[in-house]
């Protein structure tokens, strides 16, 4: 599998994507597209249009052509490669996609997006049938939209843009969530994520259900889970949000968090604290030193919905990086 599938799906609707325009939606709506769980399919399920597909589905064109389905990206970043997940598409996937890239600012119209210069980001190139189709983008400039061209029609599952967040530092606040996944935020290193990824703590909102949290297995040794999480930028952290929502009797019963600068070693942050099951805990903590990275200890193990971690970035460090990926 090629690497750049391990990061965030930028267009997913877990970050707020969303699909502004399609030429054709006959079969099947092209929302489903950014649809962040994994396509279902149910076979011999007629509606009034014919079978039923969780994906985006265009007539059989009867001239020459191609479809298109423009997709706003939840959290705008570096794409380092996309997905056409072509899943229970059989008899009627598209031989072959191309996808573009675009940058803008403000709000567009689908009409302003349609009629945008867009820039090739994969090339007319052909699709395996109820299958992943993976193509690596090599462009480090910073998107907010895609534009999948099917060519000539059919069916694609979802479109999985994967790439590294860059977020636009005017749109910030003085003091922000450094994990959050929308900021740039990622998890490097993880002791254990049996039941549930430690990615899922830095998304957006509330936990809808035990799923959506970073779940390890039962412990049978005297150590504990842990994860490191490389913050958004350079931050001084004021706040922390340590969620077990959901986890009722799986919660951990303590947790602390730890923080580090580069290669320093590991200075407290928060002492080891108790926590109770199913409670958004808050706690005020000392912004003393600013951590490039966060570890989060959970004893001995359990789940935990969400980490957010409210601090002030170092000045100037997202306005370069978003400067050096706009050019
Ligand atoms: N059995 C089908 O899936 N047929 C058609 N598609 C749908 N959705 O019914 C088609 O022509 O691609």
């Amino acid at each position: 599998m090629d690497a750049f599938a391990a990061l965030p799906d930028l267009a997913s609707r877990a970050f707020g994507g969303g699909v502004v325009h399609a030429n054709d939606e006959f079969f099947a709506a092209a929302d489903h597209l950014v649809t962040a769980e994994p396509p279902v399919h149910s076979p011999r399920t007629f509606g009034h249009k014919g079978q039923v597909y969780d994906g985006w589905e265009t007539r059989r064109r009867r001239e020459p052509g191609s479809d298109v389905a423009i997709v706003r990206l939840g959290a705008p970043g570096v794409i380092r490669g996309v997905d056409v997940d072509t899943a229970f598409f059989t008899g009627n996937f598209p031989p072959y996609a191309s996808i573009d890239g675009l940058s803008v600012r403000g709000y567009p119209s689908a009409a302003d997006l349609v009629a945008a210069e867009w820039v090739p980001l994969v090339p007319k190139s052909p699709l395996n049938g109820d299958s992943r189709n993976l193509f690596a983008v090599a462009d480090e400039r910073r998107f907010t939209h895609v534009r999948l061209t099917i060519h000539p029609d059919g069916g694609v599952a979802r479109l999985r843009v994967h790439g590294v967040v860059v977020p636009d530092p005017a749109l910030l606040p003085d003091v922000f969530d450094v994990a959050a996944a929308a900021h740039g935020a990622a998890v490097t290193e993880c002791s254990d994520m049996f039941y549930g990824h430690p990615e899922k703590m830095l998304m957006p909102g509330l936990a809808q259900h035990m799923g959506d949290g970073w779940e390890t297995s039962r412990r049978r040794d005297d150590g504990n889970d842990w994860v490191v999480v490389r913050l958004a930028a350079p931050a001084l952290i004021s706040l922390a949000d340590l969620d077990t929502t959901h986890f009722k009797g799986n919660a951990p019963g303590w947790a602390a968090l730890s923080g580090r600068s580069g290669d320093s070693d590991w200075f407290e942050i928060l002492p080891r604290v108790a926590l109770t099951p199913d409670t958004p805990h808050r706690f005020r903590v000392d912004p003393g030193r600013e951590a490039t990275h966060v570890r989060l200890d959970i004893f001995p193990d359990g789940g935990m919905a969400r980490l957010r971690l409210h601090g002030r970035a170092r000045p100037g460090f997202l306005d370069e990086q978003f400067r050096r990926r706009s050019s």
